[in-house]
């Protein structure tokens, strides 16, 4: 009562609060909130009560905006007041502790992170993000073809490893960084701790709190390995090698001369964070729109048949690369389209208001947390008609209201309401731009996808529509799907891509002092990190046909992938049980476990999964294998 009567009072005279639906003193509509994909129900209030409403919970003013005009005004043109961060209450330190900037309340350590942070990805894009993308991109492709039910390790691999590149100059972290980063996105979700729904069980004690003792051990584990691979990249630098990445940049500056310029972007410490929660924001994301991808090739045949022709007549039969990307406006388009049909950050990342205001005539309190629903924002009819049809026409047909010339510059993402709005803007543009560009481009350009066919049915096999995981960043449900080289000649080319890829990374690679062994020893502690939502999908029936239980060299329990430990009783090793694992089932239980290989045999078919196919209807040449892909 006391609380109500405070709010009302701090109401301007003339002054209306937001509409909204009714609650229960204290909790609010808190039990109407699903587990699962809880954006449709903020969206269905959206329906109800407008653009913008307000609801209670736990005493906090939570709004809602599912317009991007009320969210551009709210968010952008009154961003002195409303661009500080809520506090999380399992992680209760976020607005202050200086480790995720994304999470930071509106402070001086914010805005110097900021800046360096954009002055980071300034420097990398204007190096086109040092080919990171496209040499992953083409280990990537390869990988796909050997075996494509296990796209989610692949996908995860792709932009894990990416990120880990552009940050520290080298791939070997990145398992150990997908395992740190679901812990973190599980921490902060909503869905993903208890104490962010029920925020009175901050307050319990370490000792008695198991979200608390949990987010401890996560968070150790990330600081230790944030602090070797800064001492690496020092060390790299040192004997004068070391490619290019995030800290390098900002380690270098500290080298100068000019004593303004080496002290200009702050400290070690902090920059050891800033470029941290850099490679945590681009290994959770990024795999989202690509396994949508995947989800929309599979519903919309015809688009993939439009998209391929592009791809083709531009490119004339080779791989796209990024220096295409003004002749591609279709693949342009789908890249966007994807994220707007399936936001992958759905509700948003909260901002705090600070101060009361009055909009529209409505009043915000301070203390308000703002939501800019962007799963709302992307089902908005007067800018998206028919919002649920992946449609990426829209944005290269005239006629329709995303429309806008030149398309050799538009569409792009810069400015896209699903980055967010005003001060807190997401800086990962640069690389998801050319992560997407690359990923999709290239299955376009070596796959056709589509749905599996039942071999005993002769029927498809249904794939879902809208299944998503229900963390902050939602993820398709995995499903089954078929990948089939369109040629002979580009499965060839997809193994000469992945191998001078590799070759690359293993001369640079050759005398590197990276002990990740370390690190993996501890990750039998925090042993599964799982995604609820599919967890029925989640045992298929173990690849028992898979030639070769051995790793390359015959030894079963060689180490494997980029870390190189063994997957044992004691030490599980990277049971990624995310919904982006949850594809490597017994036989992927970890990357690291026993090695398997997929073959390409000579009769044309491919084995893997159980089943033979045939590459785009030509039979093989050459036996194919994948060449120590467990272990790179
Ligand atoms: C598909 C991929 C991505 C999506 C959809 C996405 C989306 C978002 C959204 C919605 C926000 C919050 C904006 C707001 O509060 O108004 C955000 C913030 C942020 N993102 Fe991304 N992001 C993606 C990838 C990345 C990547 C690869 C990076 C790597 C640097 C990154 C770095 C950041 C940072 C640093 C912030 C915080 C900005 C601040 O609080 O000042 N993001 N992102």
């Amino acid at each position: 009562v006391h609380r109500y009567l405070s709010y009302k009072n701090r109401i301007p005279p003339g002054a209306k609060p937001l509409p909204g639906p009714w609650g229960l003193p204290y909790i609010g509509r808190v039990h109407d909130i699903p587990e699962e994909a809880s954006w449709m129900k903020f969206y269905e209030w959206n329906k109800e009560f407008g653009p913008i409403y307000q609801m209670e919970m736990f005493g906090t003013t939570h709004v809602w905006i599912s317009s991007e005009q009320v969210a551009h005004e709210i968010l952008a043109k009154r961003a002195a007041i409303n661009s500080d961060r809520p506090t999380i209450p399992n992680l209760p330190d976020n607005r202050t502790s200086g480790d995720y900037l994304a999470l930071l309340g509106r402070t001086e350590t914010w805005k110097r992170q900021r800046k360096l942070c954009n002055h980071l990805m300034h420097t990398s894009a204007l190096a086109s993000l040092h080919q990171y993308p496209t040499r992953e991109r083409d280990r990537f492709l390869y990988l796909m073809a050997s075996d494509p039910s296990k796209y989610l390790e692949w996908i995860e691999q792709f932009t894990s490893r990416t990120v880990s590149r552009l940050s520290w100059g080298t791939a070997k972290p990145a398992q150990i960084l997908r395992h740190t980063t679901f812990g973190l996105l599980q921490t902060i979700s909503p869905s993903g701790a208890l104490p962010n729904v029920i925020s009175f069980l901050q307050h319990v004690p370490k000792a008695l709190s198991p979200w608390k003792k949990k987010e401890a051990a996560r968070h150790e584990l990330e600081d230790r390995l944030f602090r070797a691979n800064v001492s690496f990249v020092e060390r790299s630098l040192e004997s004068g090698r070391g490619e290019e990445s995030f800290i390098g940049t900002f380690l270098k500056s500290k080298q100068s001369p000019d004593e303004k310029e080496a002290t200009k972007w702050g400290d070690k410490t902090e920059a050891m964070h800033t470029v941290g929660l850099m490679a945590i924001a681009g290994a959770l994301t990024i795999g989202s729109p690509i396994q949508s991808f995947i989800l929309a090739m599979c519903h919309y045949p015809d688009v993939q048949k439009t998209l391929q022709k592009e791809i083709d007549e531009v490119c004339g039969g080779r791989c796209p690369q990024w220096e295409d990307r003004e002749k591609l406006p279709m693949l342009r388009a789908v890249v966007k389209e994807v994220i707007r049909w399936r936001p992958p950050v759905p509700t948003g990342i909260p901002h705090a208001s600070e101060k009361d205001d009055v909009w529209n005539g409505y009043f915000i309190p301070a203390g308000a947390t703002i939501h800019a629903l962007e799963w709302g924002i992307t089902r908005d009819e007067n800018t998206y008609p028919n919002p649920e049809e992946f449609l990426p026409s829209r944005w290269i047909s005239p006629g329709y209201p995303t429309y806008r010339e030149p398309l050799t510059q538009y569409p792009n993402l810069n400015g896209f309401s699903q980055f967010g709005f005003g001060r807190r803007t997401c800086q990962g543009v640069p690389i998801v731009e050319q992560d997407l560009f690359l990923s999709m481009g290239g299955m376009a350009w070596a796959f056709t996808i589509q749905k599996k066919i039942d071999p005993q049915t002769g029927k498809e096999i249904p794939v879902h529509w809208n299944d998503y995981t229900p963390l902050l960043i939602a993820k398709p449900c995995r499903f089954e799907f078929d990948a089939i080289p369109r040629t002979e000649t580009r499965m060839e080319e997809m193994r000469e891509m992945f191998e001078k890829a590799k070759e690359e990374e293993e001369e640079h690679d050759a005398d590197l002092e990276m002990d990740i062994a370390q690190f993996e020893k501890d990750l039998g502690k925090e042993k599964i990190y799982r995604d609820r939502t599919c967890e029925q999908e989640v045992r298929q029936k173990q690849d028992s046909t898979t030639s070769g239980s051995g790793s390359e060299d015959g030894t079963a329990s060689e180490s494997a992938s980029e870390g190189g430990s063994e997957s044992t009783e004691d030490s599980p090793g990277l049971e990624f049980r995310d919904s982006s694992s949850e594809a490597d089932t017994d036989d992927m239980a970890s990357p690291l476990g026993s090695p398997k290989m997929t073959r390409f045999p000579l009769d044309g078919s491919i084995m893997g999964g159980g089943k033979q196919r045939m590459i785009g209807g030509e039979p093989l040449v050459q036996g194919l294998e994948v060449p120590g892909a467990w272990r790179w």
